[in-house]
């Protein structure tokens, strides 16, 4: 049994993907919506600051529009995502508000971090929402107009990497990255079912690059890569992560109380 871990956390981001979030059907995962709202009003209750950052837009606007497939034009993923954000931020409406919470829906751009004034207003908005106490900001990328020109590059590219960018800027002690496998392993364990998983890194190594492979699902947009550069970001900027599977979001309860759970980055000894 490994030792527990010593993790003070009192401004958490938690990131969740889309192969958490929908089914392989494009269907929703209500209940997993549920206990992420339970879990995140628990952790408010208890005086913490939390940000979710939440992807599956593209995911739900499939599910409401019935398509079989993800499209392939720009034009149609951005319209399926501004469909499906709407129902997502609904849906996390009605858990949260079970719970006496309201979701703050924060769709964001590039523009934040290479804008200054961009910076400045984003930052005012964070610190008005997470000094509210019944109010639970939720991050996406704001798929609907972000572009990738040579001249106005807005786009984030993964929410992995969005993730660790808000973790930077809100100055969070953890970024708790949510995803439908236990950890990162040595080699990807939907291809070799001898791969192990590793408990901590604090470094991101090349074997560790050569080690993520793609992603699980149809809807998974980065697979491992993105998460080894959105790690690289949390561990230059001395912060910490831990990679864990998000199919019973109370796992967080598990992670926060120091259980050796997933894989953890830190260069905190
Ligand atoms: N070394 C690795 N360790 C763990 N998972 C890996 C690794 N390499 C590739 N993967 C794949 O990455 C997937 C998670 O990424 P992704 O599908 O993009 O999830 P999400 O929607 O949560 O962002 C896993 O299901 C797994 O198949
Ligand atoms: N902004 C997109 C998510 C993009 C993304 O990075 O997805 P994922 O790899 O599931 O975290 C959406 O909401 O569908």
């Amino acid at each position: 049994m490994q030792n527990k871990r010593n993790l003070i956390a009192d401004r958490i981001v938690i990131k969740v993907g889309t192969s958490t979030l929908i089914h392989q059907n494009s269907k929703v995962r209500l209940s997993v919506i549920d206990k992420l709202a339970h879990v995140l009003s628990t952790l408010k209750k208890d005086g913490k600051d939390v940000v979710l950052v939440s992807s599956g837009a593209i995911g739900a606007g499939m599910g409401v529009l019935h398509l079989g497939k993800r499209p392939v034009k720009i034009s149609q993923q951005q319209a399926v995502s501004s469909i499906g954000q709407a129902e997502l931020i609904q849906i996390y409406n009605e858990a949260l508000h079970k719970y006496n919470m309201c979701a703050a829906q924060m769709l964001i751009t590039k523009d934040v971090i290479d804008y200054p004034e961009s910076h400045t207003n984003v930052m005012n908005s964070f610190q008005e929402l997470l000094a509210m106490d019944n109010t639970i900001p939720i991050v996406n990328e704001n798929d609907a107009v972000t572009v990738s020109e040579m001249d106005h590059l807005t786009k984030f590219g993964d929410n992995d990497q969005l993730s660790a960018i808000v973790t930077n800027l809100i100055d969070a002690d953890l970024l708790i990255m949510l995803s439908d496998i236990d950890g990162f392993y040595n080699a990807n364990p939907l291809k070799n079912p001898n791969a192990r998983l590793i408990s901590q890194i604090d470094h991101i190594t090349p074997n560790i690059i050569t080690a993520a492979g793609g992603h699980g699902t149809k809807f998974g947009t980065g697979g491992m890569t993105t998460k080894l550069k959105a790690a690289e970001r949390i561990l230059k900027h001395h912060q910490q992560m831990v990679l864990a599977n998000g199919k019973d979001p109370e796992i967080i309860f598990n992670i926060l109380s120091g259980d050796p759970i997933g894989t953890l980055f830190t260069t905190i000894k």
